[in-house]
């Protein structure tokens, strides 16, 4: 069954297409200029912020024109107005402007002008709390931002949440080549970049083009020995131990260096099977937000696969802006999870072992 036929979201998945794919323009546009600027903007943080904000305003106002109108609109997303209304912001409160109308303009479908109090306004219609009841719509407007400031890759990702359940993703991910990025697809569509994932609870996940071509349905990797299987990590290692995600894969048996890229990306590489497992394990004491794997995490279970954390429990998006857990996120195939899920739980205790030996 396609997306389309059947597919009770089906005008909420063609609006979050519209928005992330508006959002994705602007992204781009701003990378190009951080790139072509050269290394001295790299670390001057101001042009992703611009990009960020820009990224929000139009997902927000795609969504209120596009989706089907109901009682209220609620988004919960990562940025908010709050540095923006501080004194020394007003300059880049004007580009964020300029860039998000002239944007409006190009696109052409709507005649909308947005003043400076309507760009700080529309920022905030991300600040709902989501929860278990009620429709949400949930929001990282860029999802790896120091990949997006390496000229690398970032994804905008958007989910709807449904009574507290994921049930709609759309992941645009402008620098992720269309044909596979890791060792097991062999690649075919492979200079062309730009992919559009989406997927609908029940109704599968598929990639097209973000310069629009047909979508096609995708599928995990039917890969059932760890040892001829990859895996994706965080390209920064700040995000991620990878002392344990090295030995993980040790216990596994997985011979292949990990593939390591920014953002959902991962997700959506891992849903079309470029590569078997997605290991993410945060330092200790930081707190997940439902942004950053609403999205990836719907497209992957709907291509096949099972996201869960170190325990082997479903995600659970409901609890509000963070998602409710402590050990960490691990993607893969059916076949695979087991022995996935015990690696994972040696290596933990291995290394709880040799933090406190007695
Ligand atoms: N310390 C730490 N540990 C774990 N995760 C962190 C940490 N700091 C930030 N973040 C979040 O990571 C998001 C970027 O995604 P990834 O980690 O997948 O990409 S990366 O390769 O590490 O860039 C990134 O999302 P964005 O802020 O949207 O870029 C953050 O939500
Ligand atoms: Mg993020
Ligand atoms: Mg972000
Ligand atoms: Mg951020």
């Amino acid at each position: 069954m396609s997306q389309a036929a059947g597919n009770p979201y089906a005008a909420e998945l063609a609006a979050a297409k519209k928005a992330v794919t508006l959002a994705a323009r602007l992204c781009q546009a701003v990378q190009e200029d951080i790139l072509q600027s050269g290394v001295q903007s790299k670390a001057d943080q101001s042009p992703v912020t611009v990009a960020d904000y820009g990224s929000q305003i139009l997902v927000s106002l795609v969504l209120k024109m596009e989706a089907p109108a109901s009682s209220s609109f609620s988004m919960v997303a990562e940025e908010d107005s709050e540095e923006l209304r501080k004194e020394g912001a007003e300059e880049i409160l004007e580009n964020i402007t300029e860039l998000v109308n002239e944007t409006i303009v190009d696109d052409g479908t709507y005649s909308i002008y947005f003043s400076k109090e309507g760009i700080l306004s529309a920022i905030d219609d991300g600040k709902s709390e989501g929860g278990p009841s009620g429709r949400h719509w949930v929001l990282d407007p860029i999802d790896g931002t120091k990949g997006f400031l390496r000229g690398d890759q970032y994804a905008i990702a958007l989910a709807l949440l449904d009574e507290g359940k994921v049930v709609l993703g759309v992941l645009a991910c402008p620098n992720l080549s269309l044909g596979s990025i890791g060792n097991l697809n062999g690649g075919s569509s492979g200079d062309q970049v730009g992919a559009l994932f989406s997927a609908t609870i029940g109704c599968g996940a598929e990639v097209e083009s973000l310069q629009g071509s047909p979508a096609q349905k995708i599928s995990v990797c039917s890969i059932d020995n760890p040892v001829e299987a990859s895996f994706f990590e965080s390209y920064e290692g700040a995000h991620s131990l990878r002392d344990l995600t090295g030995s993980i894969a040790e216990i596994l048996g997985v011979q292949a260096p990990p593939v390591r890229i920014d953002s959902q990306a991962k997700y959506g590489a891992l849903a079309r099977g470029d590569g078997a497992i997605y290991l993410r394990f945060p330092h200790k004491g930081y707190r997940e937000k439902i942004w950053d794997h609403a999205a990836g995490s719907i497209v992957v279970t709907e291509a096949g696969g099972l996201v869960t954390d170190a325990s082997g429990n479903d995600l659970d998006f409901s609890k509000g802006r963070f998602l409710d857990l402590d050990t960490g996120i691990i993607a893969t195939n059916k076949q695979l999870m087991p022995s996935l899920l015990k690696a994972v739980q040696d290596a933990i205790k291995e290394q709880n072992q040799a933090a406190s030996p007695l």
